[in-house]
């Protein structure tokens, strides 16, 4: 391996919460439509690029056992396709530091597809633009292109459509993290099925307009309020306990609260970060979810770590 820039670049990634989901109808391909709003969160993955012939994964954390280490592992998939994309020979060890909780519905798999595509972008020294790196993103999954782009956002078509959302003010968060994960095709199919035994037909037009009005005014509380997450029923129907964590969190002040994305990861909406550490403190202490963390929004996407020394990436 001659021709690598770098001995090793490593790349910080944020998980992410959906402010709102509307999910459409189910398409001819199997996935639905959506309107996603997106909110990146300072809750991070760090992954590791370093030169070699071949493709291979470690990773480090708490949840490390539940990560594929096979081609199944998003990262990997990302730097494959990354390589044949651009049609160049390398191949990249990486090495990933987990912390986003794994199928909690916070994208953590596809953030860490992401960070892998800007590692051995820049590993590789190809030189491609971002909006180069988004197409090759879509390609790996429907979240992988938000997880590039940061910030807040609304995704369209399978969510991997993003135009930026106005920033609004900082959003202090709690996310209760539970035992097990829940499979997004799952939770998808499981709308799909409540929808059709109860007649519901969903509308995606307009449908995140509250939203956007809530965060252009800076104010949290009406954030809270326009929290609507379209997969919520179907993550309750899979995993009922989820209600409880929900209903504790009300009662203990959220300005909102919903299941994020698939789940069964549950976010809560505090006014300021020592409310969202009290709310944090009061979850853990009604025993309703594995562990409590607080985090803050928006923050950028996927973005090098400067080695030392360097005074940018
Ligand atoms: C639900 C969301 C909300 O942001 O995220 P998570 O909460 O899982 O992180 C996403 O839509 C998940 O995106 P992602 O996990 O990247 O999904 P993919 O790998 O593309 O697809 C996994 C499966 O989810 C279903 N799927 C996904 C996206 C979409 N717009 N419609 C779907 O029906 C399909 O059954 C697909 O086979
Ligand atoms: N790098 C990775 N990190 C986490 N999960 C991964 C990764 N690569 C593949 N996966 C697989 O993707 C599934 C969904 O993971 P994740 O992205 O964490 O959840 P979610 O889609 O709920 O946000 C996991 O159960 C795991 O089998």
């Amino acid at each position: 391996m001659t021709s690598a820039h770098r001995e090793s670049v490593t790349v910080r990634v944020p998980a992410k919460v959906n402010l709102r989901l509307a999910v459409g109808p189910p398409r001819a391909d199997g996935y639905h439509d959506l309107v996603n709003v997106f909110h990146a969160v300072s809750l991070y993955d760090e992954v590791s690029a370093m030169p070699s012939e071949s493709f291979s994964v470690r990773v480090e954390g708490e949840s490390a056992a539940e990560v594929p280490l096979d081609d199944e592992n998003l990262a990997v998939r990302a730097a494959r396709a990354l390589a044949a994309h651009a049609g160049v020979p390398y191949g990249a060890d990486l090495l990933i530091r987990k912390t986003i909780p794994v199928a909690g519905g916070m994208a953590g798999g596809s953030a860490d597809a992401a960070a892998a595509l800007v590692a051995c972008a820049a590993l590789w020294g190809l030189g491609l633009p971002r909006e180069e790196l988004m197409e090759v993103a879509a390609g790996i999954g429907s979240d992988v292109p938000f997880a590039l782009f940061g910030g807040t956002a609304v995704g369209t078509g399978r969510g991997e459509r993003l135009v930026a959302a106005p920033a609004g003010a900082r959003l202090h968060w709690v996310f209760a993290l539970a035992d097990g994960g829940l499979s997004a095709g799952r939770v998808y199919a499981e709308c799909d099925r409540l929808r059709a035994a109860s007649g519901e037909r969903p509308e995606l037009s307009g449908a995140a307009d509250d939203m956007l009005a809530a965060l252009a005014s800076g104010d949290a509380k009406a954030v809270g309020a326009a929290m609507i997450n379209d997969l919520e029923p179907a993550a309750l129907s899979l995993m009922p306990e989820l209600a409880r964590t929900l209903d504790a969190g009300r009662d203990l002040g959220a300005l909102g609260a919903v299941v994020s994305g698939s789940g069964p990861t549950c976010a809560f909406l505090a006014a300021d970060a020592a409310e969202a550490e009290a709310l944090a403190a009061g979850l853990r202490r009604a025993g309703v979810c594995r562990a409590a963390v607080t985090a803050h929004g928006p923050v950028p996407g996927a973005s090098i770590v400067p080695a030392s020394g360097e005074a940018t990436a």
